[in-house]
């Protein structure tokens, strides 16, 4: 059913958060080289899907399975996932709110071989690496630091949500510069990228675009898929 050329594969995911059954029949599937837009309205389960796709405990998968670079993950700790080279935003556990910025990207940089300094100039975020992780930062602060996180991760396969929602005009080509190397620093080429606006679209052409309505994708096309959305909605495609 799927190449060899695939990098991730979801197939017929069903997801539960509690007694809620949130993805339901998700298939997905990024191959090399692939520069894939998730698209769908608000509540769809983007978000879900690539938090499941992560591993974070609090995704119950009950059916279905997820396949990352020929391996079968689906029963795997995100700890594995991560160390395989998935790499999603990084998400703060409560017990490190209040650690510091630089802290957490020297963590990330330990592990990874990477530079901090380097990173943060990327991202515009020196003025920031003595703040508290998680602690008042304006919306596209919070994108950017959220990016240098992942870059700092070194993923062979990052999945990016939302990185231009809230960000201005100026920031966003800050942002677009981090994915191009996220893109780079995959062996694959390869990205998955949960996006809302066009914004992002004027820099980055996806070879995938995909559509989540209501916990499954319904469709994938090329970057035409876009322009349809964007004249149409989402209605025309539940
Ligand atoms: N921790 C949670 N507990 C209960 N319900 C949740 C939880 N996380 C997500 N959900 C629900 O799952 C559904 C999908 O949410 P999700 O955030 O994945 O959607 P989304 O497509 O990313 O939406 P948006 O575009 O608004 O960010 C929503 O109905 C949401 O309320």
């Amino acid at each position: 059913m799927y190449s060899s050329d695939d990098v991730l594969v979801v197939d017929r995911l069903k997801i539960g958060i509690g007694d809620k059954i949130v993805i339901e029949d998700a298939n997905l599937s990024v191959s090399r080289g692939d520069i894939v837009f998730l698209l769908g309205p608000n509540g769809a389960g983007k978000s879900t899907l690539l938090r499941a796709i992560i591993g974070l405990p609090i995704y119950r998968i009950l059916s279905g399975d997820i396949y990352f670079n020929g391996e079968r993950i689906t029963d795997k700790s995100m700890e594995y996932r991560v160390s395989r080279g998935l790499g999603l935003t990084y998400q703060i556990p409560p017990k490190l709110l209040g650690v510091r910025v630089v802290d957490i990207l020297s963590n990330l940089c330990k592990r990874s071989g990477c530079n901090v300094s380097e990173i943060s100039n990327e991202l515009g975020i020196m003025h920031l690496l003595n703040r508290e992780f998680g602690k008042g930062f304006s919306g596209g602060e919070l994108k950017r630091i959220e990016m240098a996180t992942l870059l700092a991760q070194k993923p062979r396969l990052a999945l990016v949500d939302e990185p231009d929602s809230g960000v201005d005009i100026d920031s966003i080509e800050i942002i677009v510069k981090a994915i191009e190397h996220l893109i780079e620093v995959s062996p694959y080429r390869s990205i998955v990228i949960v996006t809302h606006t066009a914004l992002i679209s004027k820099y980055i052409r996806p070879t995938k675009v995909c559509i989540m309505i209501s916990g499954s994708v319904r469709r994938c096309g090329d970057e035409d898929l876009l322009d349809e959305v964007f004249s149409h909605g989402f209605k025309n495609m539940a």
